[in-house]
């Protein structure tokens, strides 16, 4: 096993988040419903099920994300004229990010939800 590489590898990715988060419109709306959600999560003092579910929601949405701004990237790479095939690819990879977000915003309501109503009915 080299851990040498592998601590290459992790650095490489972290390189890629730290770009994904600063640079791309979409993911500074991740990380701002991210840093919401973990405040609301301690807030509301979730249990551990809901703690893995929020959590589950919320990498699933990055990885979503950032798959998807590679594959932009790349289709950017290949070919910036307009090409249906192109699109096509961008068009799936976006509507991946979409049902992720749709599922974490459900996981949201779920958990969130009765909370928030409780909230202010006081
Ligand atoms: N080269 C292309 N050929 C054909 N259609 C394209 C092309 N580039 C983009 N599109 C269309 O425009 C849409 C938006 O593409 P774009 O690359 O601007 O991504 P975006 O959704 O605006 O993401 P971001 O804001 O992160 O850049 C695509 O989903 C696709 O339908």
């Amino acid at each position: 096993m080299d851990f040498k590489r592998m601590f290459r590898s992790f650095r490489f990715a972290g390189k890629g988040l730290y770009q994904l988060a600063l640079q791309e419109n979409n993911a500074k709306f991740h990380l701002l419903a991210t840093v919401l959600v973990l405040m609301g999560g301690g807030y509301f003092h979730l249990n551990t099920v809901e703690w893995c579910l929020v959590t589950f929601a919320i990498v699933l949405v990055w990885a979503a994300e950032a798959i998807n701004t590679a594959l932009e990237v790349l289709c950017d790479r290949i070919s910036t004229q307009k090409d249906p095939m192109i699109g096509k690819v961008k068009d799936l990879a976006a509507g991946g990010v979409l049902v992720c977000a749709m599922g974490a915003f459900a996981v949201g309501v779920f958990i969130f939800g009765p909370r928030i109503l409780a909230f202010f009915q006081g």
